[in-house]
């Protein structure tokens, strides 16, 4: 056991001098807690070799920090991320994000702070609530009872101006880059659904199911339709508008993975790529500007094509215009409308479904395709967790294969999803 905790030692401060280095070589800084978030402070990660060394940073301090936690101490953490939910979205029903990043680093007495969100909340309240997330890092009390912006708070904020909030909350993520929209509703649908795994996975109505229909968010929201036909409806549309746009915010936060890896140019010009369920075009907007020769068909359910349309007619027009970009309204289940193009892109989609119903997506565009049609599927991998896995993407040991806390919430998103 010592040996392991000094093995761990050993790994961050390897990695940690790994990654002074290579910030001083690219001339990248890097990351300063309390400082507000901004894409230009991030850029150190595009470099394979710092990601690396951060993601062997962070494995290896929440294992070292998770050896040495009294067991019951270690547990009773697992109540820390469901409160800490709870109290997030109290910061985001109330803008405090906004109201933060107007009030600057100095930052805003709490009784400040309720009485610009519209004093819906009591301010006691809200000081327990922004304290428990500043005890981790998001938010940090610069004085009894004034916060200010961390760099992890700073990424709910929409940047807008609050009072353009107030006066139409139901636009508040129209416009925005889409962080903000996505951890509201991982706070709020997502969260919600996993209050009721246990019930979920007891019932024997949804038990042994890989229905879309018996996962959880059903049984937290009480409905037995899947989760975008739920969407759909006309009193979900702060919902939907908000899941589109958040769904571009996490392309926006996770780069565009295999898209960026392609050789695009041997495609030649004109040619169609179709995003099958491209919601609202997070990988449009990378090939409209990295594969320009490229027109793009981007399918989705029909609310979510003219959602899609109305945010790129707001913001970038041209290659609607020109028709370099298409919004068609496709039901996967249904055949597949354009035949043979020169690529199906299936981007965050495949993890969703059960594998029965993954088979008639694919089926679909197998029908379709021509045999150069080639096939993109961008997602995650969920490896095993015992050292025996031979994946050459695996952490080294004794870290987890999975570089453990770095890529947390996609196993998370998984239970969400499937169980
Ligand atoms: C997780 S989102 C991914 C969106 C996009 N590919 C991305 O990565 O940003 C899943 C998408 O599948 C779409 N979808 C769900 N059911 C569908 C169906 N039956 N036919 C077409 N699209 C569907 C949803 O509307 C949503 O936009």
């Amino acid at each position: 056991m010592a040996s392991e905790i000094l093995q761990l030692s050993n790994i961050i401060s390897s990695s940690v001098h790994d990654l002074l280095e290579l910030s001083k070589t690219n001339n990248r800084s890097l990351p300063v807690l309390n400082e507000s978030f901004a894409p230009n402070k991030d850029v150190f990660r595009e470099n394979p070799e710092a990601s690396l060394a951060t993601a062997k940073i962070i494995a290896a301090s929440v294992q070292l920090a998770t050896t040495l936690m009294p067991p019951g101490e270690a547990i009773l953490a697992f109540i820390a991320p469901s409160s800490k939910a709870a109290a997030l979205r109290v910061c985001l029903e109330c803008n405090v994000p906004e109201i933060l990043r107007e009030a600057g680093p100095q930052g805003l007495h709490v009784m400040d702070i309720t009485q610009k969100s519209g004093s819906k909340v009591d301010s006691d309240k809200l000081t327990r609530v922004m304290r428990s997330l500043a005890n981790s890092h998001v938010f940090c009390e610069v004085k009894p009872d004034v916060f200010a912006h961390t760099m992890h708070s700073s990424v709910l904020d929409t940047g807008k101006h609050i009072e353009e909030i107030l006066e139409n909350p139901e636009a508040k993520h129209d416009g925005t880059r889409g962080f903000a929209a996505f951890y509201e509703y991982a706070f709020d649908d997502f969260a919600k659904a996993s209050t009721v795994l246990v019930e979920n996975m007891i019932d024997p109505k949804t038990a042994f199911s890989d229905s879309p229909v018996h996962a959880p968010i059903q049984r937290a929201f009480k409905h037995n339709l899947t989760l975008y036909e739920w969407y759909e409806l006309p009193e979900n549309a702060y919902r939907r508008c908000r899941f589109g746009i958040g769904m571009m915010g996490v392309a926006a936060m996770r780069g565009n993975e295999i898209l960026s890896e392609f050789d695009w140019t041997v495609f030649p010009k004109g040619l169609v790529v179709v995003d099958v369920s491209g919601g609202f075009g997070a990988s449009a907007k990378f090939l409209a500007t990295h594969a320009p020769h490229v027109n793009i068909i981007i399918q989705d359910k029909p609310e979510v094509a003219a959602a899609g349309m109305q945010a790129w007619q707001g913001h970038s027009s041209d290659p609607l215009e020109s028709k370099r970009v298409i919004f068609q309204s496709h039901d996967f289940f249904d055949p597949q409308p354009v035949k043979q193009p020169a690529g199906f892109i299936l981007k965050n989609i495949i993890h969703n479904w059960g594998d029965s119903y993954s088979l008639k997506i694919l089926t679909h565009l197998r029908a379709a395709a021509s045999p150069d049609t080639k096939l993109f599927i961008a997602g995650v991998i969920l490896q095993y967790l015992c050292p025996s896995s031979n994946d050459s993407e695996s952490a080294p040991e004794p870290l987890l294969p999975s570089y453990g806390a770095h890529g947390e919430h996609q196993y998370m998103l998984d239970i969400i999803s499937n169980a």
